[in-house]
């Protein structure tokens, strides 16, 4: 829960700073930096997405936010406070929703809440709401294997908010479903936002679903290892992805990327980058 004082001191709820990450490979003597000091500060209730090439390192930077993976430099701080490991206020829903196939809709979703010490009337009561909001009522007593892949997503959703975290980290959650199905998530997706005003940091390699989205989409650049250009999208949600005001951003990000998707083709890394620009 954030105290009304922070609300209004209007600091970033999430800071980012100066994060870096390096990968080694024990069969090859090149290191693979794929963060170089990226820095981002989110405020509270906003919905940033992050749009980059596959490789880039979206999923790497959602895992450290979420303390899942550590940096080797650099800060992740919530409400000022300076984060080191996972906890119920930072939680990621994946492109595999990550349920449990043995328990039910609701039984996924009172399962965090049971962990958390929460009374069995409030987690039912808690749970139901949140399937409630992602539509799922009418199959709140059906087990996961007995779901559609849109619905599965649903039901992480409801899960993640039923146990009120903070932050909302979502690595591209929609990426395996149809389109249709996709677009359809999007709007709850914003209903939902629109109705808690969770603060969203959202991952995808999709520059629509990241301009269908997000008020501020940033673009991660595998060549720099850090943020291209950032946008701020003051448009309406839902939006019409056709718009020639989206179209107009789209051919921006397409050309910020134009020249990584060059460098990623030649199977280039920032490090190789780095010796190119000492010769
Ligand atoms: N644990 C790890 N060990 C070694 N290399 C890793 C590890 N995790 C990620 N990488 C490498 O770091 C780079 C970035 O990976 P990451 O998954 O963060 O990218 P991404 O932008 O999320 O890609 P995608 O859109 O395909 O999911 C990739 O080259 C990947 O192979």
């Amino acid at each position: 829960m954030i105290s009304s004082e922070y609300r209004q001191s209007n600091a970033a709820l999430l800071q980012i700073k100066n994060v870096s990450k390096t990968f080694s490979y024990a069969d090859s003597r090149q290191n693979h930096t794929v963060l170089n000091k990226v820095s981002i500060d989110i405020k509270d209730g906003e919905f940033v997405t992050i749009v980059g090439p596959s490789g880039c390192g979206k999923s790497t930077l959602l895992n450290i936010i979420a303390g899942l993976e550590d940096p080797d430099s650099g800060k992740i701080l919530v409400k000022g406070e300076n984060k080191t490991s996972t906890d119920p206020g930072r939680l990621v829903i994946f492109q595999e929703g990550a349920l449990f196939p043995w328990l039910t809709v609701l039984e996924n979703v009172e399962f965090g809440l049971k962990l958390a010490g929460i009374p069995k009337d409030e987690q039912r009561k808690a749970a139901s709401r949140f399937i409630d909001m992602v539509q799922l009522s009418k199959f709140a007593d059906s087990y996961i294997y007995q779901l559609s892949g849109g619905m599965k997503q649903r039901v992480a959703i409801a899960r993640a908010l039923a146990i009120d975290p903070d932050i909302l980290l979502m690595d591209e959650p929609f990426a395996a479903l149809d389109v249709q199905t996709r677009d359809m998530l999007h709007n709850e997706l914003l209903q939902i936002h629109e109705a808690t005003k969770k603060t969203i940091l959202f991952v995808t390699h999709n520059i629509n679903e990241a301009l269908a989205l997000g008020t501020r989409v940033i673009v991660l650049s595998p060549r720099l290892g850090n943020i291209k250009r950032e946008f701020t999208v003051n448009l309406p949600r839902p939006r019409d992805i056709d718009s020639p005001e989206i179209a107009l951003i789209k051919r921006q990000i397409l050309k910020e990327l134009e020249e990584d998707f060059q460098f990623a083709r030649k199977g280039n890394t920032i490090a190789g980058a780095a010796q190119q620009r000492q010769i």
